[in-house]
């Protein structure tokens, strides 16, 4: 399977891709890439490899056989967990990567302050350790400590999975907006693939042990008529035509019924 877009340059593609692992392949000649600045979404069911393809991206694993092209220099990730520094207020959490990089202290404590600002937070919030802040609030730290370092790649390891729907839809509204406005290149990895569609410009669904890709679409993260979130009546019907794909169905089952934007969970 090929590349969303051959006419823009990749700014992540893993080409022919085989990981062995455990003495067993868990991902098969993969071939897939992600135009600089856009965002894929990885669905499938649990098992199915996509975690290998993050970590493969990060940099963290090497393939077996097969190769993985990067066009970036920083790269940034958030997890279902935002694994904040309990001991560190919220301010600090978020400057945390910039400190890495030597940042002076005012200047990195004033830079993740305006973040945690431009993400929801009221400027009080930057004082409060993570214990004294909501789960979503947590959320928005953790991606404020992955911009501050202005990243050219961000991975996603199902961010929202711990929020109630409110705060799940608010924060996929978020990181696609700073995601688009910061022209990030991005991975995104769900289960839902209602968020997937709302979130990212192109949803590559993968299955089977060994993982391949089975199936690319288009996502609704650049739809012309996208205002600050996707409509509803936009994402209804793109779901249904994903649903409709007997490869997706043969992963998914049916997708359709109400509310059509709470898919069945394919994690069983
Ligand atoms: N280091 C490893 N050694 C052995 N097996 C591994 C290793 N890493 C991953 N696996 C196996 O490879 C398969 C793919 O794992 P991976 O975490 O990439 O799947 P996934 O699609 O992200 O799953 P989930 O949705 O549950 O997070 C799984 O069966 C997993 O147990």
């Amino acid at each position: 399977m090929s590349a969303p877009d051959p006419e823009v340059p990749p700014g992540l593609a893993w080409v022919g891709v085989s990981v062995r692992a455990g003495g067993r392949l868990i991902v098969d000649d993969l071939t897939l890439a992600v135009p600089a600045g856009a965002v894929l979404a990885l669905v499938g069911p649990s098992g199915c490899g996509k975690t290998t393809l993050l970590s493969l991206a990060a940099g963290l694993l090497a393939p077996t056989r097969g190769r993985v092209e990067r066009r970036c220099a920083r790269v940034a990730c958030l997890f279902q967990d935002p694994r904040l520094l309990p001991w560190r207020r919220a301010r600090d959490n978020a400057a945390f990567g910039l400190r890495c990089l030597n940042v002076p202290r005012a200047q990195r404590r004033a830079r993740a302050q305006a973040l945690l600002e431009t993400l929801g937070l009221r400027p009080e919030d930057g004082d409060k350790f993570p214990a004294q802040l909501s789960g979503g609030m947590r959320q928005r730290v953790a991606l404020a400590r992955a911009l501050a370092i202005e990243p050219d790649l961000l991975l996603l390891d199902e961010p929202f999975n711990a929020l109630d729907p409110a705060r799940r839809r608010d924060l996929q509204d978020l990181v696609r907006r700073e995601v688009t406005a910061r022209q990030v290149t991005a991975v995104f990895v769900t289960h839902d693939l209602g968020e997937a569609l709302r979130v990212s410009d192109h949803v590559a669904v993968m299955a089977g042990t060994p993982g391949r890709l089975v199936h690319l679409a288009p996502g609704l993260g650049r739809a012309p008529d996208r205002g600050p979130t996707v409509a509803e009546d936009s994402l209804a019907p793109a779901l249904l035509a994903l649903g409709a794909h007997p490869a997706v169905r043969a992963v998914f089952g049916p997708v359709g019924g109400a509310p059509l934007v709470s898919c069945p969970s394919i994690r069983s």
